[in-house]
C-alpha cells in the first residue's frame, strides 16, 4: 500500500509548521582552544569556530549541541525541542492518526498571524479575502486551501490512500480538521469556507497588505467557458478583476454563482508550472461528513446530475457544471496575482495533447503538417519528442501511471536466427505497421535487447501490454520501439473511438498488444464524445471532390502532381532514407475569394522520408519535387478541433470556418540529405566507397578486357557514368532498375556526357552504345544473356532476402555473364560506422558508451549481412550455377576485424564442360521497357 509521497521535513521545517515566527533561533560563535598540532610552532594557532543555537519556543526552550556549521547548529537545536515536543521526525511513514494531527496543526498555522504575510500561494488568497465585503470578509474558499498547500494534501493521503483517486476526500478532511480548531470558523452551508474566527490585529493586516494596496491593478484576463452541455460551444471569457477584488469572486460570477464559496479548484492542469486550473460548482448535493471515522470518510463531494464530460476529460475526475479553465493565481515567489490569457487555441492543443499523435504534432509545432511516425529510426533522424516521452507524457494526461519498461537483456548466441516472415509482414514491418507474432526476428546481427512496456491505471489494474519479439542491439532502440508501438496502437484509437472492439484486438495482436477492455475502456470512457480527430484523414489522401473544386475556381491549382510544382529541377532529388528540410505554410482560403488566412508555418521543417511523418499528401508531392522547387496544393477541411489547435487568431478562423472553405499548403523543398548510408559513404572513406566500388569494377573490366557490362539496379546511374570516365575497352553498357525516376535521371547525365564524349578530342571512350531498361533484376530478359561482365552494387539488400536469392539464381542461370560482381553492406562493419556517425551529434554521453545501435544503414535496406551470411548465400548460389566466386570488399580490410563496409563476391562463369554452349535463349523474352537508348552510329555529331 503507498502511503504517499516521503516526508522529509528537516526539524526546523516541522517547527516552523508547528510554531511559525513563534520559533526564535540565536546562533552564537563558540571559540574552541587551538589544537597544539605543531609542537614548537612560534605563530598563534587560532581554533576552529563553531556554532551553538538556542532555540525559544512559547513554552520552552533548548540549546543545541556544538557544531561545525550554524545551520547544523540550528537543526539540532530543533530537534532537541521536537524529541521534547515527543514529536519524532525521522518518521518516514506517520500513523494516519499521526497525519491527522499534523492536518490540524497545519490548518491552525495556516489561520496563524504569521502566515498572512509569508510567500506562499495560499496567503495570497488569504489577503484577497480580506477584501471581500460583508459576510464573505476574511471567508477563504476551502477548496483553494486543499489546491494551494501540497502538506494538506500529502497528509490527506496518508490518511486515506483512496484520496488519490477521490480528490473530493481533501476537501471533506479539511473541514473536518478544521471544524475541531477554535481558532477558525468552518462554514459549510451551501458553501464551503473557512473563515478566521478572531479577525488580525491591525498591524499584521497592514504590514501583509501594503503590497496589494500599492501595487495591485485591475486585470484583464482570457480564459476558457467550457459549458456543461455539449451542445454548447466551448468559448473565450474574459476575467476582470478590480484592483479590490477577489479573483475567484469573478470567476464564480461568470459560472453564474453567488460567489466564490460555491467554486471548486482544481489542482493545476497541463505543465505544473502553469497556474491553469479548472474552476466549477460545488455540488447542490455536498454533506459534510464529521464523522471520527476518517479511513472511511464519504466523499464529501458527491457528484451528481449531468457530467461536463470535457471539464472532466480534462480534469480526470467528476465535473458536473459549466467550468471555466483560467491561467491565473497566486505563486511561490510573488505576492502579485500572476495571470496568463488562456486562449482558444490553448484548450484545443491542450484536447490535442490527450492523444499520442497530438503530443508529437504539438512537441515539433507541426499540427496540420506533422503524424506520429510508423517506426522509430535512428535518433540522430528523429524529430520532435521521442516515443518513450510521448508515452510518459500520454500517461500523465489521462491520470495512469508511469509506464512501466521491463528491458530484458537476452544471453548472445551466434546461432542464425532465422527469418521467417513473408514479404509483405517484413515490408510492413519496416513500415511499422506490425510486427509478425511467432518466430523471433533478426535484426541483422543477433541482438540481445528487448523490451516490455506495460500501462497500469492508478489504481495498478493492468490495463495494456506490449511484448515485441523483436530484439535490438541497444536498449534505448528496443524500448523507444516497443513505445511506439503502444502509441501507434493508442493512436489508432483516439482517432476513432468508435473502432470496433474485433478491429482494436486485430490491430494489438499486430503490433504484439495485449489490452484489458474493461479496464481500458473504463479509463477513456469520456473520449468517444471528445475526440473527433476521426475525420483526419481528410488530410491523408483524400482530394477535393470535383465539385468542391469548381466552387473554388480560380483559387485552385490541380490536384496534387507534378503540374503544381515550380521552377527547374535542380535534379537534388528525396529519396525514402534522405532527411527532407521544407519551408511549409498552411492558410485557410474561402471559396470564392481571394482571402488567405495563415493557420501554420514552419521555417525550417526537417523530416526523415518514407516514415510517414508529414501526412501522406505532402509526402506525396514532396516525392516529385527536387530542392529549390516550389509547390501549392489543397485539401479538404481537417476536423475543425485540429485547425483551432493549429491557429493562433482563433476567432478570425471561427468566422472563416463557418463558410465554405478550405486548407492550402505551399511548400519549397530546401534541402535533401542524404541518408547515413551515402553520408558516411563520401564522409569518412576517402576515396568515397561509391567510389572506390566503381574503381574496383574497373579493375576487372580490364583485366578481363570485357567489352559488355550490365548493370543490374544501375540506380542513377552513377557507376556507368564513371565508367565513361576511364578508358577501358567496354563497347556496350546497359542499365537495368525499376526506378522510373532514378533512370530518367541516369539517361539525362549519361545522354550529355556520352554526347560530349562524341567529340574525339576529348574522348577516349569506347562506347558504341548504351541502353537504361526498366524492368525487374528477378525477372529474366533474353537479351541481356551472357555479357561479359554484370555488376549489382549495393542492391540486393534492398530486395527482400527471398527475391535476393531468385535473383541470384536467374542471373547465373540463365543470365549468365562471364563475371558477375555483387556488393552488399557489410553489417559488422556498421558499428563502426555509427560510432563515428554518433560522435558527431549532440548524443547523450551514456549514449555514446553503450554498444551502438545495429540499425540498418538505410531505411530503405530490407536486410544487412554478416561477412558469414554473404558468404554463404554466395558460396552456394555458385556451386548451384558452376560459378566460381572470391570475396573481397571496398574500404576497411580483409585481415582487420570487422572487415571491409562494403563487401563483394566476384563470380566466375565455369569452363563449359566440352561440346556444350551457352544457354540457347529459346524463349526471347524481352521483358524489359527501353527507356533511353543511345548509339554512336546513330548520333551525328
Ligand atoms: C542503392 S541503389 C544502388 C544504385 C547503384 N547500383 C549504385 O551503386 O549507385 C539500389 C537500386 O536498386 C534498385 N532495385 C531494387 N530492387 C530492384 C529490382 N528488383 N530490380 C531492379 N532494380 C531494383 C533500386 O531502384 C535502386 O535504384
Ligand atoms: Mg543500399
Amino acid at each position: 500500500m503507498e502511503t504517499g509521497k516521503k516526508q522529509t521535513l528537516t526539524p526546523k521545517a516541522i517547527i516552523h509548521q508547528r510554531f511559525g515566527n513563534n520559533a526564535l533561533y540565536k546562533v552564537e560563535e563558540v571559540q574552541e582552544p587551538p589544537q597544539i598540532g605543531c609542537p614548537g610552532l612560534a605563530i598563534l594557532q587560532k581554533g576552529p569556530c563553531l556554532y551553538r543555537c538556542s532555540l525559544e519556543l512559547p513554552d520552552f526552550s533548548v540549546v543545541s549541541d556544538i557544531c561545525k556549521k550554524k545551520k547544523d547548529a540550528e537543526q539540532s537545536a530543533a530537534k532537541m525541542a521536537l524529541d521534547k515536543l515527543g514529536i519524532n521526525p525521522s518518521n518516514d511513514n506517520p500513523t494516519p492518526e499521526e497525519a491527522w494531527e499534523d492536518l490540524i496543526s497545519r490548518i491552525k498555522y495556516l489561520f496563524s498571524n504569521e502566515f498572512l504575510s509569508a510567500l506562499h500561494p495560499l496567503s495570497g488568497h488569504l489577503r484577497a479575502a480580506l477584501l471581500r465585503g460583508g459576510d464573505l470578509h476574511g471567508s477563504v474558499p476551502v477548496s483553494v486551501i486543499a489546491a494551494c498547500d501540497g502538506k494538506l494534501s500529502n497528509l490527506c493521503k496518508i490518511i486515506n490512500p483512496k484520496v488519490e483517486s477521490n480528490p473530493g476526500l481533501v476537501i471533506s478532511y479539511i473541514l473536518n480538521a478544521a471544524s475541531r480548531l477554535a481558532e477558525v470558523f468552518v462554514s459549510s452551508e451551501g458553501q464551503l469556507s473557512i473563515q478566521k474566527q478572531n479577525p488580525y490585529p491591525p498591524e499584521i493586516i497592514e504590514s501583509s497588505m501594503t503590497l496589494e494596496l500599492d501595487a495591485q491593478e485591475s486585470i484583464w484576463t482570457e480564459a476558457i467557458h467550457i459549458p456543461c452541455s455539449l451542445e454548447k460551444a466551448v468559448e473565450p471569457v474574459i476575467l476582470h478583476v478590480p484592483s479590490n477584488g477577489y479573483y475567484m469572486d469573478v470567476i464564480a460570477e461568470k459560472l453564474g454563482l453567488p460567489d466564490a464559496n460555491k467554486l471548486l479548484v482544481s489542482r493545476t492542469i497541463g505543465k505544473s508550472s502553469s497556474e491553469t486550473r479548472l474552476y466549477f460548482a460545488v455540488p447542490n448535493s455536498y454533506q459534510l461528513d464529521l464523522s471520527s471515522d476518517l479511513r472511511n470518510a464519504k466523499e464529501a463531494v458527491s457528484f451528481e446530475g449531468p457530467i461536463n464530460a470535457r471539464a472532466s476529460y480534462f480534469l480526470g475526475q467528476d465535473v458536473c457544471s459549466d467550468a471555466i479553465l483560467a491561467c491565473i493565481g497566486y505563486r511561490w515567489n510573488s505576492k502579485e496575482l500572476f495571470h496568463e490569457d488562456f486562449t482558444l487555441q490553448s484548450y484545443y492543443r491542450m484536447l490535442l495533447i490527450k492523444i499520442p499523435s497530438g503530443i508529437y504534432k504539438v512537441s515539433r509545432e507541426a499540427v496540420l503538417a506533422s503524424e506520429l511516425p510508423l517506426a522509430f529510426t535512428t535518433r540522430a533522424n528523429w524529430r520532435g519528442s521521442f516515443p518513450k516521452e510521448i508515452l510518459c507524457a500520454f500517461c500523465r494526461q489521462h491520470r495512469l501511471s508511469e509506464p512501466v519498461f521491463a528491458s530484458l537483456e537476452l544471453p548472445r548466441s551466434n546461432k542464425k536466427v532465422k527469418v521467417s516472415e513473408s514479404a509483405e509482414q517484413q515490408t510492413a514491418y519496416l513500415n511499422g505497421d506490425c510486427t509478425v507474432a511467432g518466430d523471433q526476428k533478426s535484426v541483422g546481427l543477433e541482438s540481445n535487447f528487448s523490451c516490455e512496456v506495460r500501462i497500469y491505471s492508478k489504481c495498478h489494474s493492468l490495463i495494456l501490454e506490449c511484448s515485441p519479439n523483436v530484439l535490438y542491439k541497444k536498449q534505448n532502440d528496443a524500448i523507444q520501439n516497443a513505445s511506439l508501438k503502444v502509441l501507434s496502437w493508442l493512436d489508432a484509437y483516439f482517432k476513432d473511438p468508435d473502432t470496433p472492439l474485433e478491429k482494436l484486438n486485430h490491430l494489438a495482436n499486430g503490433l504484439n498488444i495485449r489490452f484489458d477492455p474493461q479496464y481500458f475502456f473504463k479509463e477513456f470512457v469520456l473520449c468517444p464524445s471528445l475526440h473527433k480527430f476521426q475525420g483526419s484523414e481528410a488530410l491523408g489522401g483524400n482530394l477535393l471532390e470535383p465539385n468542391c473544386k469548381n466552387m473554388l475556381n480560380g483559387i485552385i491549382e490541380d490536384e496534387v502532381s507534378s503540374t503544381n510544382i515550380k521552377g527547374p529541377d535542380s535534379g537534388i532529388c528525396p529519396y525514402n532514407g534522405s532527411l527532407i528540410c521544407l519551408v511549409y505554410s498552411v492558410s485557410l482560403v474561402k471559396k470564392g475569394e481571394l482571402m488567405k488566412e495563415l493557420i501554420e508555418s514552419n521555417e525550417e521543417f526537417e523530416f526523415e522520408m518514407g516514415n510517414g511523418v508529414v501526412i501522406p499528401l505532402i509526402e506525396t508531392i514532396v516525392t516529385q519535387m527536387s530542392v529549390g522547387q516550389s509547390a501549392c496544393f489543397i485539401t479538404e477541411l481537417p476536423p475543425q478541433e485540429l485547425i483551432l489547435a493549429a491557429a493562433r487568431d482563433s476567432a478570425q478562423v471561427l468566422s472563416l470556418l463557418s463558410s465554405s472553405c478550405c486548407l492550402e499548403f505551399s511548400i519549397v523543398l530546401l534541402r535533401v540529405t542524404e541518408p547515413p548510408e551515402d553520408r558516411m559513404e563520401q564522409a569518412l572513406f576517402s576515396p568515397p566507397l561509391s567510389k572506390q566500388r566503381v574503381e574496383y569494377a574497373l579493375h576487372h573490366i580490364k583485366e578481363s578486357c570485357a567489352t559488355s557490362l550490365v548493370d543490374f539496379g544501375c540506380g542513377s546511374g552513377s557507376l556507368l557514368e564513371s565508367l565513361l570516365d576511364y578508358p577501358s575497352s567496354l563497347e556496350t553498357i546497359v542499365g537495368i532498375d525499376i526506378s522510373q525516376k532514378s533512370l530518367a535521371r541516369a539517361a539525362k547525365v549519361l545522354h550529355s556526357k556520352l554526347s560530349m564524349k562524341l567529340n574525339p578530342d576529348v574522348s577516349g571512350s569506347t562506347i558504341k552504345s548504351a541502353a537504361l531498361y526498366d524492368g525487374s533484376i528477378t525477372v529474366f530478359d533474353s537479351r541481356f544473356c551472357g555479357f561479359d561482365i554484370g555488376t549489382c552494387l549495393e542492391v540486393i539488400e534492398h530486395m527482400e532476402e527471398d527475391e535476393a536469392s531468385q535473383f541470384g539464381d536467374i542471373v547465373l542461370s540463365s543470365f549468365w555473364p562471364r563475371i558477375l560482381i555483387v556488393s552488399t553492406p557489410n553489417y559488422e562493419y556498421n558499428v563502426i560506422l555509427q560510432r563515428s556517425n554518433l560522435s558527431k551529434q549532440e548524443d547523450e554521453p551514456e549514449e555514446k558508451t553503450q554498444s551502438q545501435s545495429c540499425k540498418f544503414r538505410n531505411l530503405d535496406h530490407k536486410f544487412e549481412w554478416t561477412r558469414e551470411q554473404f558468404n554463404n548465400w554466395a558460396s552456394e548460389l555458385a556451386t548451384r550455377h558452376n560459378y566460381s566466386v572470391e570475396f573481397s570488399g571496398v574500404g576497411g580490410s580483409a585481415d582487420l576485424e570487422p572487415g571491409f563496409a562494403s563487401q563483394i563476391a566476384v563470380f566466375r562463369r565455369g569452363f563449359l564442360p566440352e561440346g556444350e554452349d551457352l544457354p540457347k535463349n529459346t524463349d526471347p523474352a524481352c521483358q524489359y521497357k527501353a527507356i533511353w537508348e543511345w548509339n554512336r552510329l546513330n548520333t551525328a555529331l
